[in-house]
């Protein structure tokens, strides 16, 4: 029997400063929902705690030393061609200013500004959470 392929386990950081702003990247053109904004991140190395990957992933994107930081919304979703679960950590303390090292635009929003349709499609629930919260 066929055996359903495990979704992939994908980790986003919710940059949080103080003020309430929170940091969105934009994905690049050509990569699976390229021109959509998300929260950075990226895939779990196999073996990898979460935490870990989110900080290798936020290392290698923004140059970032992840300082404080807890789960925050664990999002089940599925586009067309995959599955995946989108582990969303909020992000309280980093050390180091946030740039762009892999050339992606880099945009810190207040969520009540932020339009829904410039996100990825299951970021717009992290939204949602995070102007219930
Ligand atoms: N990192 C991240 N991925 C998201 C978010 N929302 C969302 O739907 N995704 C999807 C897009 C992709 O299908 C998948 C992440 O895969 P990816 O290929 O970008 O991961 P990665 O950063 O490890 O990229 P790469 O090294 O393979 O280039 O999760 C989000 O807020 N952050
Ligand atoms: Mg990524």
């Amino acid at each position: 029997m066929p055996v359903a392929p495990s979704p992939l386990h994908v980790m986003a950081g919710v940059l949080r400063r103080h003020d309430g702003q929170v940091l969105i990247t934009e994905r690049p053109a050509g990569k699976h929902l390229g021109g959509c904004w998300e929260f950075p991140g990226g895939k779990l190395d196999p073996g990898e705690a979460p935490r870990d990957g989110l900080a290798r992933e936020l290392h290698e994107e923004l140059g970032i030393r992840l300082v404080a930081a807890e789960p925050m919304l664990a999002l089940p979703w599925r586009y067309d061609s995959k599955e995946l679960l989108l582990d969303t950590w909020l992000v309280v303390a980093w050390q180091g200013a946030p740039q762009s090292l892999e050339q992606q635009a880099l945009e810190w929003v207040m969520p009540a500004d932020l339009a829904p349709e410039r996100l990825a499609p299951a970021d717009r629930e992290i939204l949602r959470h995070l102007l219930g919260s």
